[in-house]
């Protein structure tokens, strides 16, 4: 059976899940076939050659190495949308903390706690963290994707009015959102219009630092904005200075790290989005239900660097699964290889993302240590798992 590693603290039900199919959970990531993330930074170590996924318990994989395990046929998945209700709901807490001065409110009422006059005091210091309401406030989302659009859905039933940026959004992704959005096409079109912006986008090349001293100078005086997806999408130093000079009246972020810990006006979380009971229970339970379905079956599922491949159970023949440059004459190799040594294909699914291409093929037969030996030594393969029943 298969070794898994635990790279951080993931919820029970999911190692639970893998320890009654038989899994054994090991100490040493070198003796894995399997690891399990959450936030870990997986950049500075180096994978064991035996390494056959990564399965990251959350959305956001900036902290795996993507690319590099594609180069070497490590599938990469996350689990979309599993947690997004428990950030939906602290993105909604965090505009309402911005709002009013309720922590301020808070921390007048602990001080003045032992005051026997404290009633009639708050009545006189109450305007100090008065503030405005959600409601009729123009509200821009950047990403549509699982956490945006329930963000979206949650501020129009509060009464704000909601603008969207997503150039990237999928069809389907499209289809849910609710048409009272406004669409705009430019994001210096929504940071101008907008009373508050939040940041629903991955980390990547081109979303890293989209929140620069220029995006800023678009931003409405006295703009609020939140970001509960990586601190990277932000050029802090010139946040700061927006907030020193209140160009911007608040920034509330889920990203703590010595620059926003110490930026005036801003509200900041040590990484709670995604801690709740219930969202921890979602990634973890989805993660392990993708890593089952790869490592048994071949099959591929809400991969970050593979596309997705489903050929269902694996039956009683076996299945060979090729990791291979997206290249012409690949495929024509493999069936020649797998005629050569009288296997049947009995199914056959073949996806490409990018330069990196995953052929699972059901065959009638066992296939020998030979013939994985010759798939191995095609051009352009880089990876070949046979995957038979156990006896
Ligand atoms: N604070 C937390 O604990 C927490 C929890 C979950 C996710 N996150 C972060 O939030 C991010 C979003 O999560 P999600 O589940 O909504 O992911 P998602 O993949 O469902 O949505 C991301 C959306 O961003 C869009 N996008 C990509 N590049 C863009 C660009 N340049 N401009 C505008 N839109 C762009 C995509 O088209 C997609 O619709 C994650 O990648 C992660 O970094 C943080
Ligand atoms: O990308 C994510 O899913 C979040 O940032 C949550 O990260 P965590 O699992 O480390 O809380």
């Amino acid at each position: 059976m298969y070794a898994v590693h635990c790279m951080n603290n993931i919820s029970t039900v999911g190692t639970d899940a893998l320890e009654r199919a038989g899994y054994e959970f090991v100490d040493d990531p070198d003796r894995a076939d399997a690891w399990l993330v959450r936030s870990a930074n997986l950049h500075e170590i180096e994978a064991p050659a035996g390494l056959l996924a990564i399965a990251r318990a959350g959305a956001g994989v900036n902290n795996i190495p993507v690319e590099r395990c594609a180069q070497r046929g490590i599938v990469v998945f996350n689990t979309p949308g599993a947690n997004a209700n428990a950030v939906k709901e602290l993105v909604i807490c965090g505009m309402l903390l911005a709002c009013r001065d309720v922590i301020g409110g808070v921390e007048w009422v602990h001080e003045a706690s032992d005051d026997p006059q404290i009633a009639k005091r708050a009545e006189k210091a109450k305007k100090r963290f008065a503030g405005c309401e959600l409601a009729g406030k123009r509200v821009g989302v950047i990403g549509l994707g699982a956490i945006g659009a329930q963000v979206a859905d949650v501020l129009i039933a509060l009464g704000a009015e909601v603008m969207g940026y997503d150039p990237y959004l999928s069809i389907n992704a499209a289809w849910g959102l609710d048409r009272r959005i406004e669409h705009a096409t430019e994001l210096s079109d929504l940071l101008a219009a907008c009373d508050f912006v939040t940041l629903h986008v991955p980390a990547t090349d081109e979303t890293r630092g989209m929140i620069s001293s220029v995006a800023i100078a678009h931003m409405k005086r006295g703009a609020v904005l939140l970001n509960f997806a990586r601190d990277a999408l932000v050029d802090e130093q010139a946040l700061a200075e927006a907030l020193d000079d209140g160009h911007l009246a608040r920034y509330v972020t889920d990203f703590a790290n010595p620059a926003s810990a110490n930026m005036k006006n801003a509200i900041v979380l040590p990484h709670l989005g995604a801690s709740t009971g219930e969202a921890e229970d979602n990634c973890a339970v989805m993660a392990a239900r993708q890593l089952r379905d790869y490592l048994e079956n071949g099959n591929i599922a809400n991969s970050v660097n593979y596309g997705r491949v489903d050929l269902g159970p694996l039956g009683e023949g076996s299945r060979v699964a090729l990791f291979h440059d997206n290249a012409q004459g690949v495929i024509g190799q493999l069936t020649q290889v797998l005629a050569n040594s009288g296997l049947n294909i009995e199914n056959m699914s073949n996806v490409s993302r990018g330069a990196y291409a995953y052929t699972l093929v059901e065959v009638s037969g066992a296939v020998s240590p030979e013939t994985g030996a010759e798939l191995s030594a095609l051009d352009h393969v880089t990876r070949v798992r046979v995957i038979a029943r156990e006896a």
